[in-house]
């Protein structure tokens, strides 16, 4: 055979030197041929009419190009929504499901309410295996200290049940969250408003991370570490890239800031430890005392002893809970309060959150929590904001092979098998423009009204409702592992939200973007992994703070 004359003439050495970049190159679209190929033949299945009842088909892998990793790079843009965006403008949401290849692993994507709902009622699936890597890559713990924890899971569960959950218990913890903002921000009517121009978001963030972190874990730790909040939250936009196996080289400054805070918080725990003289005080003693804080965290910190959970596994474990604790209220609150203030905004929001709150105050200037949080229109706004900001993954593994129903007529099945992990992204719910049809403002708007009805018992009043959101709103997962602080969040989160309105005005000076420079638009989420939780924002509104005049 005669070797064509353009190749002919590249000297030898050089062919030898491109051959393996051709060879890879075949090998990358023959996998991203076949790929394809094998998905429009699965959506030919789910396509086809519903076929003998019962029918089972797996959900179609969407197409890759790189092996092992597969869809990762991809699925991990951090734009908000971004990859579910893509992924809808090719293929049909009506395939309730589909794959994706997220380095090496199988993982299903469920996005029809019924399935999502299947879901949480399923009681095979477990989030074991994903807490076993966060456990592992995130925290870095050795297989012999996972093995512990994973032995005495069940504490948590009993704990939360007896610390978290309880009535009583959230109020006592509410109380003194509250006491402590309460004190911050006094000082702030002496010393903020001083200043001509403040970040609003920077502010809110700070103040509400001081009163929940001594609320959950008493007043010392900000003491020996006042730049936990900083890294925390610096943390919490970096952990996600652990656990996707980002190279070490991208994850540098996390991986040096993640063991800063583990080394600063195990040196707290000891401290603590010498001071409350070998043991925390009795989690059924006070509600709170000033070295560990909460009844929670006290039940916390003695189990993990019980556990064998060493000083470095059990400030892993209080990163975790302050995770859990942080990571979500407090961007929450912050949209909520960005919105009621929005000069461009709906400009009757503010003065009828405010008559609102003027309602449910005491006479001594405190709010009345249980009325405040049963407000139709704070409800509606506090569930609008989770809709619309939270970004939650809600993850499960399968420890058999499971076939769930597509939708309500149960025609048609798909069957994911054992090993597999399985996500429910809030997002896709949350921003379905058809889950939200027929309302009066876009899915994509923020609309503080979303969630209010006509009263039926009240003609010409309003209550607070979230009929028909079953399986497309879940901001707080479901199931057996539903958040078990969503009591305290809404508490916390519209108690901040009061108080801070009752004691400041703000004179809007005008947005700024993420790089800080001043723009006409209101502040977008920025980056963030997908399934980050609560998205951060990217950017501020700048403001002068002032103390109210009147009160009433
Ligand atoms: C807006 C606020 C919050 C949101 C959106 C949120 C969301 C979530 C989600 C999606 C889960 C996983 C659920 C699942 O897998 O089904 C979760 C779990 C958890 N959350 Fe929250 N959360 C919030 C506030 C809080 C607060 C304030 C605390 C603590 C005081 C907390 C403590 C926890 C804990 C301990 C878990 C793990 C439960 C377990 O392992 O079973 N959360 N949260």
């Amino acid at each position: 055979m005669e070797v064509p004359a353009s190749f002919a003439s590249v000297p030898r050495s050089a062919l030898y030197a491109i051959a393996p970049f051709v060879l890879v190159a075949l090998i990358l679209s023959f996998i991203r041929a076949y790929t394809t190929w094998n998905y429009y033949r699965r959506m030919r299945q789910i396509t086809s009419g519903p076929g003998k009842p019962g029918k089972t088909i797996p959900p179609p892998q969407i197409p890759y190009t790189l092996p092992y990793l597969g869809n990762a790079l991809s699925f991990l843009n951090t734009t908000p929504g971004a990859y579910w965006h893509k992924l809808f403008s090719w293929h049909p949401r009506s395939s309730g499901a589909c794959t994706l290849l997220l380095g090496g692993k199988k993982t299903h994507i469920v996005f029809t309410p019924h399935i999502v709902q299947a879901i949480f009622k399923n009681k095979t699936m477990k989030r074991d295996v994903f807490e076993h890597e966060l456990f592992q890559k995130v925290f870095s713990l050795p297989e012999e200290q996972i093995a512990n924890a994973e032995a005495g899971k069940h504490h948590e569960h009993e704990m939360n049940a007896a610390y978290l959950t309880k009535f009583d218990r959230v109020n006592e913890l509410t109380e003194t969250f509250t006491r402590v903002l309460d004190e911050v921000l006094a000082k702030d009517a002496e010393e903020i408003v001083k200043k001509d121009s403040i970040g609003l978001y920077d502010w809110l963030r700070d103040r509400m991370f001081t009163a929940s972190t001594t609320a959950l874990l008493g007043e010392e730790i900000l003491k020996m570490y006042p730049e936990y909040c900083e890294d925390f939250f610096k943390f919490d936009q970096e952990f996600l890239g652990f656990f996707f196996d980002l190279p070490n080289i991208m994850m540098r400054d996390a991986i040096a800031r993640r063991d800063r805070i583990l080394k600063k918080l195990q040196a707290w725990g000891k401290a603590m430890q010498e001071r409350s003289g070998g043991s925390p005080i009795d989690p059924e003693g006070p509600a709170w005392e000033p070295l560990f804080g909460s009844r929670l965290n006290r039940a916390r910190q003695l189990d993990y002893k019980k556990r064998n959970l060493n000083a470095r596994s059990g400030a892993a474990f209080d990163l975790g809970m302050t995770f859990g604790l942080s990571s979500n209220a407090i961007p929450a609150t912050n949209w909520m309060l960005l919105h009621i203030i929005n000069p461009k905004g709906d400009p009757t929001l503010y003065k009828r959150v405010m008559a609102d709150i003027l309602k449910v105050q005491n006479p001594d200037g405190s709010i009345h929590t249980p009325t405040l949080i049963a407000l139709p229109l704070l409800q509606s706004i506090w569930t609008e904001t989770l809709r619309l900001y939270t970004d939650v993954l809600v993850t499960r593994n399968l420890s058999e092979d499971v076939k769930l129903p597509l939708d309500e007529d149960g025609k048609t099945f798909i069957e994911m098998k054992k090993g597999d992990n399985v996500f429910a992204p809030s997002y896709i719910g949350h921003h379905d423009p058809a889950a939200w049809s027929g309302q009066k403002n876009p899915s994509e708007e923020f609309w503080a009204e979303r969630f209010l009805a006509p009263d039926p018992a009240n003609p010409g009043q309003e209550m607070f409702s979230i009929t028909g959101t079953n399986g497309k709103f879940y901001p707080f997962g479901g199931g057996r592992t539903i958040c078990p602080g969503r009591v305290f969040a809404k508490q916390e989160a519209l108690g901040a939200l009061a108080m801070v309105l009752l004691r400041f005005e703000f004179e809007f000076l005008g947005f700024v973007d993420k790089s800080g420079k001043a723009t006409d638009n209101f502040v977008k989420p920025g980056s963030n992994f997908p399934g980050s939780g609560a998205l951060m924002p990217g950017g501020d509104m700048k403001v002068k703070v002032l103390r109210r005049q009147r009160l009433n």
